[in-house]
């Protein structure tokens, strides 16, 4: 029998990177904006929320302990496959593990992108990504074979992960009849939402297939449950649609429609980093606390075990398709699992023009 990961010698986690203290945020930011123009004072005023954390991002130790337990779960499975870990706009950056992973004899490398969702900045935008580093090692990346995997918001271990989180902050609220949970995701421009629905389901979609099974589980379990789904952190002018509702005003409305018990439960998010401890632990806690409702913050999924063992089953089967084996594919909601490979014209960036940018693991159309 072949190696369970064969053929592929490294699992990169590739993430988004953010600043470790107060001398980092501007570096960072100037990367997550790089060829915008931004002026560095503009940059002193979106850092205001890493700022108001000493600089500190909690994104780093996450992709850490999430790194630390793919490996445990690797492990615990027999599967030797070393963990890999690069990010997009802050150090490790991808090249460099790339290129570490390269002079270490690896091949063949399957990325997973800490994004759940497929959009253009949570998947396209990590392929051109990955297209520019691969270019920037030149000679040194001869060889190197980089596969995607799939978006997997409807993995089960990612669905089960949020909808036990969210059974477990209705535990937290005092005791009453009904709850509302307030679902949310990262809002994005209305244009690049409709570009992410181009080719299949789009990014609105996408959670509400999430919202949908969730919802239903509760309903098994014999929960009084109303459901809806709202956004946060939009930046950016504030003329440009995005999608809305905002959370907070959201939760205002479902004050005023009489709703007193209410879960906020961060289903866009894979873990707990600066949006959700920002403008949700923060601003949206605040907002309901002033709307007098019960509010209890759903855990992401962060490193549950049952989250972790979804990552690896997909890893897993992602590998035995590369084998030409036709490993069992297990979704939860309705939507289909995504292609391993990005179809032409998927996720395009904002009003889904062909900028003919690289990418890696699909086309550049
Ligand atoms: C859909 C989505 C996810 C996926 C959800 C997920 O992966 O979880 C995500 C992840 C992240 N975004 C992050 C940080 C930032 N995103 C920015 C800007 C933007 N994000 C957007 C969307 C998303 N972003 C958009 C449409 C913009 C506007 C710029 C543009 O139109 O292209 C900016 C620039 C300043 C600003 O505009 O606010 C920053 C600093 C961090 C790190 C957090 C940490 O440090 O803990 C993470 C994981
Ligand atoms: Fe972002």
């Amino acid at each position: 029998m072949s190696h369970p990961a064969a053929p592929y010698d490294a699992l990169l986690l590739c993430s988004f990177g953010g600043p470790n203290r107060t001398e980092d945020v501007v570096p960072f930011l100037r990367n997550v904006v790089r060829g915008k123009g931004i002026p560095d004072e503009r940059l002193e005023e979106v850092g205001e929320h890493y700022f108001a954390f000493d600089g500190k991002s909690p994104i780093n130790e996450q992709n850490l302990a999430l790194r630390a337990a793919l490996a445990a779960e690797l492990r615990e499975r027999g599967v030797e496959l070393p963990v890999l870990w690069g990010n997009r706009n802050w150090h490790p950056y991808t090249v460099d593990t790339l290129r570490d992973a390269v002079a270490f004899g690896a091949r063949r490398i399957l990325v997973l992108v800490t994004s759940a969702y497929a959009s253009y900045s949570g998947s396209r935008q990590y392929r051109e990504h990955l297209a520019a580093a691969v270019s920037e090692l030149g000679v040194d990346a001869e060889g190197l074979e980089i596969d995607v995997l799939r978006p997997f918001f409807n993995d089960p271990g990612f669905v089960d992960a949020n909808t036990d989180a969210v059974l477990a902050a209705v535990e937290q609220l005092p005791a009453g009849e009904g709850v509302h949970i307030a679902y949310v995701t990262h809002s994005i421009p209305d244009t690049m939402q409709d570009a992410s629905a181009a080719t299949g389901p789009g990014y609105r979609e996408q959670h509400e297939d999430v919202r949908a099974a969730i919802d239903a589980t509760l309903r098994e379990r014999g929960l009084t449950v109303t459901s809806s789904l709202s956004y946060c952190s939009r930046s950016g002018d504030p003329r440009t649609p995005w999608l809305e509702p905002d959370v907070n005003d959201h939760l205002a409305q479902l004050a005023e429609d009489g709703v007193t018990r209410v879960v906020i439960a961060p289903i866009g998010f894979i873990s707990d980093h600066m949006e959700v401890a920002w403008d949700l632990d923060t601003e949206a806690m605040e907002t309901a606390r002033e709307l007098g409702m019960d509010a209890a913050r759903a855990a992401t999924a962060g490193i549950a075990p049952v989250f972790v063992s979804g990552l690896v089953d997909l890893v897993l089967e992602r590998a035995a398709r590369e084998r030409g084996e036709e490993p069992q594919v297990t979704v939860r909601g309705q939507l289909p699992a995504f292609p391993d490979v990005a179809p032409p014209g998927s996720c395009r960036m904002r009003h889904g023009e062909v900028t003919g940018i690289p990418v890696l693991a699909g086309t550049a159309d």
